[in-house]
């Protein structure tokens, strides 16, 4: 799909969105709505209450609906990305994508509305009788000039933020990203010549931006369709004109000579790379074109060798896209319940941006980023959307701006806790997973694939290398290359196959199983078999003899099998394995264990699983506390078999370890903080567990499949903790994301992500 680090099929892209429930978002209830009582509340009679409520004080509605975390993301599709005016049904897709950038980066609910207009007053009109439902408007995808009346006239009939994301999103990426880099190439914002190619909203709200912030008007030249915007010509609107500058120059190419700094608003392959040769020294690329920009950095690189080169997509370094600003914005301007997003609010969004950038890079985000390149610098002007503390930053300077110049209509008065919530706001397991992915891009990994004819298990490989997670590494048959053709790789031979009907690996690998068999009861005729027709022997031979990193298996036999097959060949690290299943819910993560392999763990096992449970946890920045769960709590009822249990909490007590642990409790006490504080003030947890310890393989394996049953994808695993080497058994339900998971997990590490 394109020349970057990040490739994929269309077809892969279609059946992202396709596949399950199709598209990106759905909607969950946040209250319960299981008893005749809770849709009393929720709905007639209780709900009249509320309805009162508001009706007699309209900012009451702030604390009994939604509103207030609710943004509209709205388009009529007339200026999609950079791919035009493809019409309001269209643009849902790109609509619904920044919904979930919304959640997903700044937990702001977000829902997306396409109008089936191309006039302005309609638009307006729609989007103005919707501001009771929402807490702010998004304005996304509105070509240029309409955009600009839209957005003004809403934000003076609204009395909630109304922003143009592609105007005033790019403008403070745009803005962010130039700062630095003119202090990279020793520039001042006073002296830059700037060409701006594109004269539609993003281009029009950035140039106006950078002049707000120092850019000299006459230092800038901005050119459309027609080429350069001078004061000649007769054919500009209000919005052009404004910018219409006094030059003999005519074409973007006359325009570019000797300019600092080229900003690309405009289509795909607009500047050609010779045209980039006659710019100043070290000039400053930003080809923000989407999805193709108007140069490759490639392209850009191979003419300017000494250039700052940016683009808005994720797989080239320095993404300066909108992504960057407005989940982060919108998140403060709701937090203090905003009247409207200022001039204030972005430029201290673009500086906060552009100092958090210039700050040492925290070590878990610049391993999973690939190290070195994330220092200042000309491949790092601009943090990546991934940073995790862009979620503290960037808000709290926004709230902080719209606070100081009047716009606030509930200022916050404690900063400091409220940067704590901010950081608290995000579940930090889902940052740790999007850094592990990460993590496997930069230091990428050889992993096998036990069970290679499987589709499912040929989408998931497919993802990982397309993906630049790492090179899987097959093991099947030679129907391996037809499923592959089948699911569109056009040339399967890109793809390392490993069949041990002809692989000259078969005969290391029975030398070396029979070394390691021979005096446990196995003929070298048995191991030969074994070798040949059983895949995860062989795939373990395979990891054992080097010829992979990690491996994955297990969706086609039960999960006993697999480890015992896998066992055999490599053992493991001298503890006795177990699995940890992750539950990741909103708020929180939940880690239990052993859902995987100790039908009747001793209390020593279950103190050693505690200990290895809670190092997993740390390694997914939670800080553990542990429940050993039970449906009996410390001792009642009486009488009850929890010896184990009980005997597990003494072993730990014994131990000194360095991490909290309490029980025996049951599981709605171990997660309610509240209710051990009330009940059980002498509990030694100081929150809500995060670990659950199961008395047995029963009750674990149960919880887990139950909520997986119940929850679909939000539970992950289980882990296999305690292999020798890195091997990861998927459940036989695993999705085909489940696996890429658990690849991108095994590659990093025997027991999961790391944070280094
Ligand atoms: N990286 C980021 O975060 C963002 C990037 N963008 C990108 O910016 C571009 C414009 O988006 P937006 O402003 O919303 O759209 P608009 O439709 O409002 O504006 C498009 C502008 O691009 C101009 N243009 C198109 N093709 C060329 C070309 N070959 N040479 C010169 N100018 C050209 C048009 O010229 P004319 O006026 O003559 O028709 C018009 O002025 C898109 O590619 C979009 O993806 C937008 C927002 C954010
Ligand atoms: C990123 C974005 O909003 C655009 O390209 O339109
Ligand atoms: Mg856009």
């Amino acid at each position: 799909m394109s020349d970057s680090n990040v490739k994929f099929s269309e077809a892969e892209a279609l059946h992202f969105h396709s596949r399950g429930r199709p598209g990106k978002i759905e909607i969950i209830a946040s209250k319960p709505m299981a008893t005749q009582r809770d849709l009393s509340l929720a709905y007639s009679p209780g709900v009249a209450v509320p309805v009162r409520a508001i009706a007699e004080d309209p900012a009451t509605a702030y604390d009994y609906t939604a509103k207030g975390n609710l943004v509209a993301v709205i388009s009529n599709g007339t200026a999609i990305l950079g791919l035009g005016n493809l019409g309001a049904l269209a643009s849902k897709p790109v609509m619904e994508g920044k919904a979930v950038l919304f959640k997903r980066f700044a937990d702001v609910d977000a829902i997306d509305l396409e109008l089936d207009t191309e006039d302005p007053q309609k638009f307006i009109d729609a989007v103005a009788l919707m501001g009771p439902s929402f807490g702010g408007i998004n304005l996304e995808d509105i070509a240029a000039p309409d955009c600009f009346v839209i957005e003004q006239t809403l934000r003076e009939r609204m009395n909630i933020p109304v922003f143009h994301d592609d105007q005033h999103g790019t403008a403070i990426i745009t803005a962010a990203g130039l700062i630095n880099a003119c202090l990279l190439t020793g520039r001042e914002l006073g002296s830059v010549k700037v060409v701006v190619n594109g004269a539609g909203a993003a281009a029009i709200a950035c140039t106006e931006l950078i002049k707000a912030m120092g850019v000299r008007g006459d230092n800038v030249i901005m050119c459309d369709r027609s080429g350069v915007i001078h004061k000649g010509r007769d054919d500009l609107d209000q919005w052009k004109s404004a910018h219409a500058v006094d030059t003999d120059r005519r074409t973007l190419e006359d325009a570019l000579a000797g300019a600092d700094v080229f900003l690309g608003l405009s289509a795909a392959g607009a500047l050609k790379p010779e045209w980039v040769t006659h710019m100043a020294s070290k000039p400053i690329i930003f080809a923000m074109a989407n999805p193709d920009p108007e140069i490759t950095p490639p392209e850009a690189k191979a003419a300017r060798p000494d250039a700052i080169v940016a683009t808005g997509r994720s797989d080239y370094p320095n993404q300066v896209n909108n992504v960057l600003g407005f989940p982060f914005i919108f998140r403060g301007a709701l937090d203090v319940r905003a009247r409207a997003i200022n001039d204030e609010m972005k430029i201290a969004a673009a500086q906060a941006l552009a100092e958090l950038a210039r700050e040492p890079v925290p070590d878990e985000v610049s391993a999973a980023y690939g190290g070195q390149s994330r220092r200042f610098g000309a491949d790092y002007i601009i943090p990546a959307p991934f940073d995790p503390r862009l979620l503290e930053v960037v808000p709290a300077a926004v709230a902080e701006a719209a606070m100081r110049s009047g716009v606030a209509q509930r200022p916050i008065e404690n900063m400091a806790a409220y940067r704590q919530h901010l950081r608290a706001r995000l579940n930090p397991t889902v940052s740790v997973l999007s850094l592990a992915y990460e993590a496997a891009k930069a230091n990428p990994k050889r992993v096998l694939f036990a069970e290679g004819e499987e589709k499912n298990v040929l989408r998931a490989a497919i993802a990982f290398k397309e993906g630049g997670l790492g090179t899987p590494v097959l093991v099947g048959r030679d129907e391996v290359y037809d499923n592959l053709k089948e699911l569109g790789i056009d040339d399967p031979s890109g793809y390392i196959v490993l069949n041990s009907r002809n692989s000259p690996l078969v005969g290391r690998a029975v030398d070396h199983l029979y070394a390691r068999l021979q005096r446990k009861g196995y003929l070298r005729r048995e191991i030969e078999r074994m070798v040949n027709q059983d895949r995860n022997t062989f795939a373990a031979a395979m990891l054992e003899l080097g010829e992979a990193d990690a491996m994955i298996t297990g969706t086609t036999r039960p999960f006993s099998q697999s480890l015992r097959q896998v066992q055999r060949v490599i053992g493991d690290d001298g503890q006795a394995p177990f699995g940890i299943s992750v539950i990741v819910g909103q708020n929180q993560t939940v880690l239990i264990a052993d859902t995987a392999v100790t039908e009747r763990p001793t209390a020593e096992e279950l103190a050693n699983i505690a200990v290895r449970t809670a190092a997993f946890a740390r390694r997914m920045g939670q800080e553990p506390r542990v429940a050993f769960a039970s449906y009996t709590t410390f001792g009642n009822p009486a009488g009850a078999f929890v010896g184990n249990l009980r005997e597990a909490v003494s072993l730990l007590d014994a131990r000194t370890v360095d991490f909290e642990y309490e029980g025996e409790m049951s599981p709605e006490l171990a997660l309610s903080h509240d209710m051990q504080r009330r009940f059980y003030p002498f509990s030694r947890l100081s929150g809500p567990a995060n670990i659950l310890i199961m008395p047995g393989l029963q009750s674990a394996s149960l919880s887990a499949k139950l909520l997986r049953a119940l929850g679909g994808e939000s539970v992950l695993g289980p882990y296999l903790v305690g292999m020798r080497l890195p091997v990861q058994i998927a459940p036989m339900t695993a999705t085909a994301t489940d696996l890429v998971t658990l690849a991108v997990l095994a590659a990093g590490g025997v027991e999961g992500p790391r944070r280094r």
